[in-house]
Order: structure tokens, then C-alpha cells, then sequence
């Protein structure tokens, strides 16, 4: 049996004022607690303002959000709050995201202290980091002195500070190379499963997300054309637009014979 709804969108809807066609058409979808879902489409299809919209972060022009029977939007500001340390995110491009001039430690003592109240100490701030697999040593340097993969992680952890229940993050793994994208994807996992936290991953590559993810949702012109399971849609993809993601995923090239 499937665990319970988490999150649920209605006739979700974003059109731009003046704009023939909608970003956003009419998404209905429901996401389980603790589920790993992928939401794919090849770049400019809507996924990023999708995610912006579930996450209350932009407007909508019609539709609704539910996180756990209870109406986020159209927006209550008292639910909001709630919503906002229940359902975290992770912007796309994170290193953009961090204020280069803060350090590691403020970065990551804010969420902390929303959450408790209090100024969190060392201890609690070397573990946030340890979650991640980084070294404390990193606490003290500013953020503009990270590389791509340890910024991922800041941001990372800095999302996983407050305990979500749900983490929505935006390409989390592109623009990384190979191992530090496989490195980022396990994290990832390990800490769903540790945290018992769901996970709504954007990717304009289903590579790099097939693995992570139990099920995948995909997306073309403003609408989810197909979900399936991860392994079904690998195997029977339904959508041209699936398989065209599919068809796009490189291959080696063949071994020239070389005798
Ligand atoms: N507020 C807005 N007003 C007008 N157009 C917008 C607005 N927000 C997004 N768009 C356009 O909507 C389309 C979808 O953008 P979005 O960022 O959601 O796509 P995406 O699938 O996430 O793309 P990518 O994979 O490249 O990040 C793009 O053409 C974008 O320029």
C-alpha cells in the first residue's frame, strides 16, 4: 500500500499576463511521504516555475496546493509557515544561492535557529556539515571559497537543517561531473532514508536521476505527459516526449575494431 499523500497539487496553472500559452497547465499530481520522485522535460518546459509554484514561491493564476489535507494556496499566511520548514528547497545552481561574504557556519546556524529558537553551537553545527559528508574545518571559510561540489553540499545541508519532510531541489547534480553527480545522487538517497524525507528532483536528464528516483514524472509544454515508475518508463516509455528524454541519454560509442 502506498504511505500517505504528502503533497498535492490541483489544477495547478501559471500564465504570464499577455502570453497566449499557459508555463504551467492544469497539474494534478499527488506525491506519497518519503517518495523519490523525478520531474524531467527538456529545458524550458515548465519544471523550475512548476516547482516555484508547489513551493509557494511564485504566484499562481489558478489552481491549488495541499500539504496534508491542509490549503497552502491560494495562500494562508499562518499555513505558509508551517509549509515552509515542512517543505524545503534547493535552488537550482546552490552555489549561486550562497551568499559568498557569509561563512559556512552563519550559512548553515540560520536554519538552525529558526528551528530551535536559539543560537546553535559548534557541536550542532559540525554535525549539520558531518550529514553531508564535509569536513568542519570548512566552517570558518566563507562560501565564495567553496568549489561546485562542496556548495552543493553547503545547500544541502543547509535545506536538510530544518528537518523537511519533503525537499524539492532543481538540478541538483548538473553542471557537476560524473562522480561528484553520483557522489550528490547517494547523498541524496542516504538521507531520505535516514530522514525519512520525500524527495520532487528536477532534471532535464533522466540519467541522472533514474537511480535516485522510484518514479518519474514527465514533463513537456507545461504538462505531465507521463508518470510511471522509474523501471517502466526505462523499459515502456508511453510519451514521444519520453522517449525522445530516453533517446537523449549518451551511450559509448561502439568500440572501433581495431585489428
Ligand atoms: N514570469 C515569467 N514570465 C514569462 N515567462 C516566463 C516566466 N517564468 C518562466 N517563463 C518562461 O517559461 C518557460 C519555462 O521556464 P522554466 O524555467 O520553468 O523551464 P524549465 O523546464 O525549468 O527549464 P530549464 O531546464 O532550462 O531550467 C521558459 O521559456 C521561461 O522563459
Amino acid at each position: 500500500m502506498l504511505p500517505a499523500v504528502f503533497l498535492e497539487t490541483r489544477q495547478l496553472s501559471y500564465q504570464p499576463a499577455g502570453q497566449l500559452h499557459p508555463i504551467v497547465s492544469r497539474i494534478s499530481l499527488q506525491l506519497h511521504a518519503g517518495e523519490r520522485v523525478a520531474l524531467i522535460g527538456t529545458s524550458g518546459c515548465g519544471k523550475s516555475t512548476l516547482l516555484k509554484l508547489i513551493l509557494a514561491l511564485q504566484p499562481a493564476s489558478e489552481g491549488e496546493v495541499w500539504c496534508q489535507g491542509e490549503l497552502i494556496r491560494p495562500a494562508s499566511v499562518r499555513a505558509l509557515r508551517g509549509y515552509r520548514q515542512q517543505v524545503q528547497y534547493i535552488a537550482q545552481d546552490p552555489a549561486n544561492t550562497l551568499d559568498p561574504r557569509r561563512s559556512v557556519a552563519d550559512t548553515l546556524a540560520e536554519p538552525l535557529r529558526q528551528l530551535t529558537g536559539s543560537k546553535p553551537n559548534n557541536l550542532q553545527l559540525e554535525q549539520a556539515l558531518e550529514h553531508v559528508r564535509l569536513d568542519r574545518r570548512l566552517l570558518s571559510q566563507r562560501c565564495a571559497s567553496l568549489s561546485g561540489g562542496q556548495a552543493q553540499r553547503v545547500a544541502i545541508a543547509r535545506a536538510i537543517a530544518l528537518q523537511p519532510r519533503f525537499l524539492l531541489a532543481d538540478e541538483p547534480v548538473s553542471g557537476l561531473d560524473l562522480p561528484l553527480r553520483q557522489q550528490i545522487s547517494q547523498l541524496l538517497a542516504d538521507l531520505a532514508d535516514r530522514h525519512d524525507m520525500g524527495l520532487l528532483v528536477v532534471s532535464h536528464d533522466l540519467s541522472s536521476v533514474a537511480a535516485l528516483c522510484q518514479r518519474v514524472l514527465v514533463m513537456h509544454n507545461g504538462e505531465i505527459v507521463e508518470d510511471a515508475p522509474t523501471q517502466q518508463l526505462l523499459r515502456h516509455p508511453q510519451h514521444p516526449a519520453s522517449q525522445q528524454l530516453l533517446n537523449a541519454i549518451p551511450r559509448l560509442p561502439p568500440l572501433v575494431n581495431q585489428q
